[in-house]
């Protein structure tokens, strides 16, 4: 006879889901009032547009309504001009308990000229909430393909970094950080 099973009665499992359920493309066209006085896109719309893309692709990991904890470094390194097509794509690269790392991507296309130029990338973090706005936990994310274990792998580093940056950790306490830096 085998051994008893034993329950916890505390004990859940936590659900997985593939990152890729998380996949989110939208696309604007860049119009007269989203620029300033040069006719490029201003940083602040972009910012806008990026955060409802990255808030997208976590409510789809999640289930829940999300809000933005932070925005790690958005480069603006090239400008992106009135009557550009301007494409983000969104994606979870992995949670912790409440919390979602979300990368992004963004590309402006000139479609008379037919180019299409990587302008911006970044990493959202975002915190699902209960209806009155505590954190909930959230789905394991699973990373399938190469690139996405690429970006699994690489997240609890860039987590412990905006955590020390926010005030959030202590940095002796950021061991996977510590690691990247530790000379032999
Ligand atoms: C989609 C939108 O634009 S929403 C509007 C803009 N955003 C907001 O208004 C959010 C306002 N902020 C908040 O509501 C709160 O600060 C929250 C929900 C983000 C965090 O609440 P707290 O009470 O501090 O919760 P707590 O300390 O338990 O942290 C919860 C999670 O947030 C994470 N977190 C908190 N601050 C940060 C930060 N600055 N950067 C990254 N992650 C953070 C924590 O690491 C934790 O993650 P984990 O559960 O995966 O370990």
């Amino acid at each position: 006879m085998g051994r008893p099973l034993t329950i916890y009665p505390n004990y859940t499992v936590r659900k997985q889901k593939p990152v890729s359920n998380s996949f989110v493309i939208m696309t604007e066209l860049v119009l007269p009032n989203d620029t300033n006085t040069l006719n490029n896109l201003m940083g602040g719309r972009m910012m806008h547009l990026m955060d409802i893309a990255a808030a997208i692709s976590a409510q789809k990991h999640s289930n829940r309504i999300v809000v933005t904890a932070s925005v790690d470094n958005v480069s603006f390194r090239d400008s992106i001009r009135l009557g550009n097509v301007v494409t983000l794509q969104a994606q979870v690269t992995r949670s912790f308990s409440s919390s979602m790392e979300v990368h992004i991507d963004v590309w402006a296309e000139d479609i008379p000229s037919g180019t299409k130029l990587k302008t911006n990338e970044a990493f959202f973090t975002f915190v699902a909430v209960d209806q009155a706005g505590r954190p909930i936990d959230v789905p394991e994310a699973l990373p399938e393909t190469d690139e996405e274990i690429k970006l699994y792998d690489g997240a609890l580093r860039r987590r412990q970094l905006r955590l020390v940056l926010a005030g959030r950790m202590k940095p002796a306490e950021a061991q996977e950080l510590k690691a990247l830096f530790a000379l032999d």
